[in-house]
């Protein structure tokens, strides 16, 4: 599990009421359980800190081991301790009068002759080579003749790479938490993984924690967040214009709208920063695919079909579009039908609601824990990701399932599928199909709630725009 997988998962199980004091709790608790496996009680154990939560646990450690002689050590001023969680549990070791001791510089850190050394100094935060007092403190740790327990990770190796970029603490057990990091996989120690309560459905449910996956770098350029292409349009318009904008929203850089030239002037009058790039004639048609290829090739994501309508013309000119596309698109609406039929290199991040997957030929059911496994079988039969969309959306790619519990029975109203394929296809340029489906199933959700928290059922798809920035953006303890 990589480190930012395991900050959406922590986020997530405190969205759903299990704080990460509690993890730590757990943590601590599972590290003194190896201590005790590695050391007879009474033995020495030294703790060296560090001021993150990786301390944290430690900390925790500490007074879990009321049969061992424990010496905490912390790199760092007490004040300087990074998140309360773990000053909390810090405070608690000085209120209990234990052996705890901050050092300020390495010089000063005397790691004894114990029988165990817990290494806690850096977990999942550390980036680049250890500094001191960490470096130093690595060093002393690895020349005493003492079992080295590390928490987490031993402090110096990257968790996902297992790369260390400077001198790195030698353990000879880690234990690390909730499952196991790629990082480890080449360090030559025990590895025991630890449970500490993160619920299963904080892996399953698409909370807030998800929305950590769109970290928006400030230096970024106009490019950087991606160029979307709607293709659709022609014997409905407000389809196409609702997607283009709720891409904009959703923080796309540019969005072009490929439509018929007879509805170009109206889509563009939604929105004026719309780019038109239309195409001759009423409706999408066979001749027009080459022309569209060229286009689509131009940006990171193509959204296709809101408002394409489903004349036979059309539904050709979609299925040789996918059968020659080997990019990334969000396919929607009319266009769905033909995609089981096509044979693609293209990678599809599919919309439909349950009628339109019936279309497709994939079962439903009313409860959604059946659905989850149908729809997660049916991915796979595909072999494109899905998005299905209900009073719980399901997401899958056959490998991955998510569900999404945001939204309300006010956003059955026309439109809100075009909102949610637009926010789709703009965070399909940055994140991978089964990702930008959920945080799109959930922002859209969120963005209906939001609404209809504000000013009660009678939202629009165009209410719904409005607050789609806000869904995946703003303050999110809602
Ligand atoms: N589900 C989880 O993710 C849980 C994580 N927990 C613990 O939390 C840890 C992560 O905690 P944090 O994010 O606070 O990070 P860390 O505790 O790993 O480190 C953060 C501190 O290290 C400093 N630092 C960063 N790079 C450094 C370097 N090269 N040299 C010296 N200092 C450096 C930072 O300034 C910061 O003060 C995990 O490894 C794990 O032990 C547990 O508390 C419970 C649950
Ligand atoms: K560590």
């Amino acid at each position: 599990m990589l480190i930012q997988d395991q900050a959406v998962l922590d986020e997530n199980a405190a969205a759903l009421g299990v704080p990460r004091k509690q993890l730590m709790e757990s943590s601590g608790n599972a590290v003194a359980q190896v201590v005790r496996e590695v050391a007879d009680p009474g033995s020495d154990v030294t703790i060296v800190a560090g001021r993150g939560n990786n301390g944290g646990d430690a900390f925790v450690t500490a007074r879990f081991l009321t049969d061992y002689d424990v010496r905490v050590r912390l790199l760092g001023r007490p004040e300087t301790i990074t998140t309360d969680i773990a000053r909390e549990n810090w405070e608690a070791l000085q209120r209990a009068e234990l052996d705890a001791q901050a050092v300020r510089d390495s010089a000063d850190l005397d790691v004894g002759a114990p029988d165990v050394v817990v290494d806690a100094m850096l977990g999942t935060g550390v980036t680049g080579a250890l500094r001191e007092p960490a470096a130093t403190a690595a060093e002393r740790i690895n020349d005493a003749d003492a079992t080295v327990v590390a928490v987490d990770v031993p402090s110096g190796v990257n968790a996902d790479t297992g790369e260390a970029a400077g001198v790195a603490v030698n353990a000879d057990h880690v234990v690390t938490f909730h499952e196991t990091k790629p990082g480890l996989q080449d360090v030559d120690a025990e590895v025991t993984v630890a449970d500490i309560g993160i619920p299963a459905a904080a892996e399953l449910f698409v909370e807030r924690g998800d929305l950590l996956r769109l970290s928006r770098d400030p230096q970024s350029h106009k490019g950087d967040h991606g160029e979307v292409l709607i293709v659709g349009g022609g014997p409905y318009t407000g389809a196409p214009a609702l997607a283009a904008q709720s891409a904009f929203r959703a923080g796309a850089d540019l969005v072009r709208v490929a439509c018929p030239a007879s509805v170009a002037r109206e889509v563009q009058s939604f929105e004026e920063g719309i780019i038109m790039r239309s195409f001759a004639g009423e409706m999408l048609q066979p001749h027009h695919v080459d022309q569209l290829l060229d286009r689509a090739v131009e940006h990171d994501v193509v959204v296709f079909g809101p408002g394409l309508g489903n004349a036979n013309g059309t539904l050709e000119a979609v299925g040789e579009f996918l059968e020659a596309f080997d990019g990334r698109a969000v396919v929607d609406a009319d266009a769905l039908q033909v995609v089981p039929d096509v044979d693609t290199d293209a990678t599809l991040l599919c919309t439909p609601h349950q009628g339109e997957l019936q279309k497709m030929g994939g079962e439903t059911h009313e409860d959604w824990r059946e659905r989850d496994d149908l729809v997660a079988g049916f991915a796979d039969d595909l072999g494109h990701t899905l998005l299905v969309k209900g009073a719980y959306d399901v997401i899958s790619d056959g490998e991955t399932t998510r569900v999404n519990r945001t939204g309300n029975p006010g956003m059955t109203v026309g439109g809100t599928g075009d909102v949610l394929a637009g926010v789709a296809g703009a965070l399909l340029c940055t994140q991978d199909p089964v990702d930008a489906g959920a945080i799109a199933a959930y922002a859209n959700g969120r963005a209906g709630d939001l609404v209809v928290e504000d000013r009660g059922f009678g939202l629009t798809a165009a209410d719904l725009l409005n607050a789609i920035p806000t869904a995946l953006w703003g303050d999110s303890d809602g």
